[in-house]
């Protein structure tokens, strides 16, 4: 098997070597579902994993925008149209400096296999562009967002391929960028999720991708009988997951301690309580700053430049930031202090070594924060039927999603000792969906 799957990978790097984070991806996936393949006979001689990993469609064009001195700037646009074997493409679109055609691969490949467990009918994309919000005014951000859907137009639809948010995308820039597509199409269609409330947004879907992975790490506990009720948190990064995933702790009665941005984290000993969350989400969706400013309105608070919150002792762990944000090194530490339940609120948060060996709840992120895109998924099915469902029913549906997921991940990551491996769980009933889609649909 080993000599199996290095084959396969040898040949994905062959094609991609100067793609760390896409080789990264499929590398996870291969482990555990090369196996699964050779013992499925149905899938055997299709190559179907060599097909996955080949993008459907991989666009890129320049995006020329005017800054508010009357400077031109030139940043590179993306979208990544993975696979379409069960549904329009769907994902998520990142603006941040570090994007390039291996992370958008990389989120594009994950996406493919997080759709597939949703249980609802989505392909797999993912977009972006290099631009960096950061220090730039609404009008910048607007003429950009508006120059970038000129090209894009082109290449999305409700029912060919659904962008939406990810680092960098929130409500502001989808306003932006569906207000370009309306102009230009003169049509009023779902072409994106995460929209305002007021034109066709779904409600819950700014928090569900937190939410979710809360239900998830709640889930995880059960099986071990325990709840997030008295437990200590720890939260990476401060953006949309960080945020709704530190809202759903502390209503289900946990202690959140920590959360941080790029440049380093804060630590709160008293706990993050919902005013102190209320201040952060003011801070960052607002007034756009650092989270350092958090210490300075609370003395309960020390600020640590430059530093992950891995070695802050909890219970549990939600890396809600970026990728390759935990090593092996900050795993072993969390585990050292009595961390038992990690649930990936981030794409690819962990390294690949990180818990690769360790015995703890553990869930990918493409199980754990596939609440998100569910949710988008119900925002699709509502603009369909012209129709708006009430909070408590859109929270119900995502609360049963993310329950479904788990019973898969169980179904088929369960080990002989009785340990879930939801790794190999959520890589292979994402796999099979998907792997049985293209083989009804033949060599396309
Ligand atoms: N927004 C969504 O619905 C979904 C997001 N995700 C993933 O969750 C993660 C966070 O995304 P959002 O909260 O939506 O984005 P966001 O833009 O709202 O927040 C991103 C957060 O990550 C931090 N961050 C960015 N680069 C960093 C770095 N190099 N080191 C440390 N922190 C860094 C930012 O300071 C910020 O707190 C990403 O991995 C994204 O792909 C996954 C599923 C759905
Ligand atoms: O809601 C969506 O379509 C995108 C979510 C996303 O990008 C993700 O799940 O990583």
């Amino acid at each position: 098997m080993e000599a199996k799957i290095k084959g396969f990978m040898d040949e994905v790097k062959a094609r991609n070597g100067h793609e760390p984070e896409f080789i990264q991806a499929v590398q996870e996936v291969a482990e555990t579902v090369i196996p699964y393949i050779a013992s499925n006979e149905i899938y055997n001689g299709k190559n179907i994993l060599l097909r996955m990993v080949e993008p459907e469609r991989l666009i890129s064009f320049r995006v020329a925008w005017v800054d508010d001195k009357g400077e031109i700037h030139v940043n590179r646009g993306y979208r990544i149209q993975m696979n379409s074997a069960i549904g329009p493409y769907k994902g998520g679109l990142r603006f941040h400096p570090t994007v390039n055609a291996s992370i958008l691969k990389f989120l594009a490949f994950e996406q493919v296999f997080k759709n597939s467990l949703t249980t609802l009918p989505m392909g797999g994309g993912k977009g972006g562009s290099d631009f960096d919000p950061k220090g730039k005014s609404d009008d910048e951000v607007m003429r950009f967002c508006h120059a970038f859907m000129l090209e894009l137009n082109r290449h999305i639809g409700p029912n060919t391929d659904v962008p939406a948010g990810d680092i960098g995308v929130g409500a502001r820039e989808i306003g932006f960028l569906f207000g370009m597509y309306k102009k230009i199409r003169n049509e009023f269609t779902g072409v994106l999720t995460g929209k305002g409330l007021s034109w066709g947004g779904s409600k819950i879907r700014p928090e569900a991708t937190g939410y979710g992975t809360v239900y998830f790490a709640q889930s995880m506990l059960k099986t071990k009988g325990q709840e997030i009720n008295g437990k200590t948190v720890v939260i990476s990064g401060s953006g949309n997951v960080a945020q709704f995933a530190a809202e759903k702790v502390l209503q289900l009665g946990g202690k959140v301690v920590t959360l941080s941005d790029s440049a380093g984290y804060i630590y709160d000993k008293d706990g993050i309580d919902e005013e102190k969350l209320a201040y952060v989400m003011d801070l960052k969706n607002n007034k756009r700053a650092r989270i350092s400013e958090y210490t300075k309105k609370y003395s309960s608070a020390t600020y640590h430049a430059g530093e992950k919150p891995w070695g802050v002792t909890c219970e549990i762990a939600l890396p809600c930031a970026t990728q390759n944000e935990l090593n092996v090194e900050h795993a072993k530490q969390l585990i050292a202090n009595g961390c038992i339940c990690v649930a990936e609120g981030a794409n690819m948060p962990s390294t690949a070594d990180a818990f690769h060996d360790a015995k703890i709840l553990f869930a990918p992120g493409k199980a754990s924060n596939a609440g998100g895109v569910a949710t988008s998924g119900l925002e699709m099915s509502q603009n369909s039927l012209r129709i708006s469902w009430t909070r408590e029913e859109v929270d119900e549906r995502l609360k049963g999603i993310m329950e479904e997921i788990h019973n898969s991940c169980i179904e088929f990551g369960k080990e002989e000792d009785g340990f879930c491996n939801y790794v190999k769980g959520a890589n292979i009933a994402g796999f099979v969906k998907v792997a049985d889609a293209m083989l009804a649909q033949g060599v396309i």
